[in-house]
């Protein structure tokens, strides 16, 4: 049985505790929470039983194998860190730390040294499988163009001084490379990290926000010496927070599902 630790109590850690009180996921159990708003873990205790911790440090003590980041881009340095340190697995849903190179090189290492693993989901977006295998051949452009309800854009495009409320039409709200896009976006748009690790390209992101759109959209096209990919998704958004897909934290609820699957499915 896998015994799992969660920091970040929010949509994702919420589908992952029901997922495994449900017993879609059989292999494994929540052991332990840490939210920086306790009262946030102690909802998903009553899902689960797990523990409430009242630290990171608390956490990664506990007899656990793993560690699921769900929390913020913050959060993943001191959270993947620990955890390693500790000689636990890591899984980072907030992937967009990883656009910081000295970061990703670092936790490289740190997880080398210790024989541990980190594991970064898919999360909201599909064809990372594919993208992987295309970096065998040369990759000559990878673009992401993320389109979503203009209620899941709010927050970020309130930082940006952009009204949201005035958004009538589908308006593109950010046009860059992915470095700028998560800086600008740091809850909406993982996924660019994610689609720039795998092809390593960096991609050029597009943001659309439409006030007419139901579902959070994300069309990758890459185009390399072995193939051009096109894929479209999309996604139903979290009840409890509309910029996270619910397909992110089911990612997260299939890699915890395969790690003791015998056969390895898709590459
Ligand atoms: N890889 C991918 O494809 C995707 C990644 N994500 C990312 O996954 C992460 C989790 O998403 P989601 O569950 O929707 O987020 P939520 O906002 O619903 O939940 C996150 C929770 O973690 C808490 N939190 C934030 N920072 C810390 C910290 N340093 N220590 C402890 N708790 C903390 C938040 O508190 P508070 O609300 O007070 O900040 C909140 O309760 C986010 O970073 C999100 O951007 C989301 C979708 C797709
Ligand atoms: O869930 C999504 O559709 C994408 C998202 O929020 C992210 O990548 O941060």
């Amino acid at each position: 049985m896998l015994k799992i630790g969660i920091v970040g109590c929010g949509a994702i850690a919420t589908f992952i505790s029901k997922a495994i009180a449900r017993k879609k996921v059989s292999n494994a159990k929540v052991v332990a929470y840490y939210d920086k708003n306790r009262h946030k873990a102690e909802k998903l205790s009553k899902i689960t039983n797990a523990d409430v911790c009242d630290s990171i440090d608390e956490l990664v003590k506990k007899d656990i194998d793993l560690v699921v980041e769900a929390a913020s881009i913050k959060a993943v340095e001191e959270v993947a860190t620990k955890a390693l340190s500790n000689n636990k697995d890591v899984l980072v849903m907030s992937v967009g730390a990883f656009v910081d190179k000295e970061l990703f090189l670092k936790l490289y290492n740190l997880a080398k040294d210790k024989g541990r693993k980190i594991y970064l989901p898919s999360g909201a977006i599909a064809g990372i499988d594919a993208i992987k295998s295309l970096t065998f051949g040369k990759i000559e452009e990878v673009v992401l163009k993320t389109t979503k309800p203009v209620e899941g854009l709010k927050e970020a495009l309130k930082d940006k001084g952009i009204d949201a409320d005035a958004i009538k039409e589908p308006t593109v709200v950010f046009e860059g490379d992915v470095f700028d896009a998560i800086k600008q976006f740091p809850s909406n748009i993982n996924v660019s990290v994610m689609l720039s690790i795998a092809s390593e390209f960096p991609a050029k992101v597009i943001i659309v926000a439409d006030p007419n759109a139901k579902t959070n959209n994300h069309e990758i096209f890459v185009k390399s010496s072995i193939g051009t990919l096109k894929v479209l998704i999309e996604n139903v958004p979290c009840e409890e927070n509309p910029k996270t897909s619910a397909l992110a934290a089911y990612s997260a609820i299939r890699i915890i599902k395969d790690i003791s699957e015998p056969i390895k499915i898709g590459t």
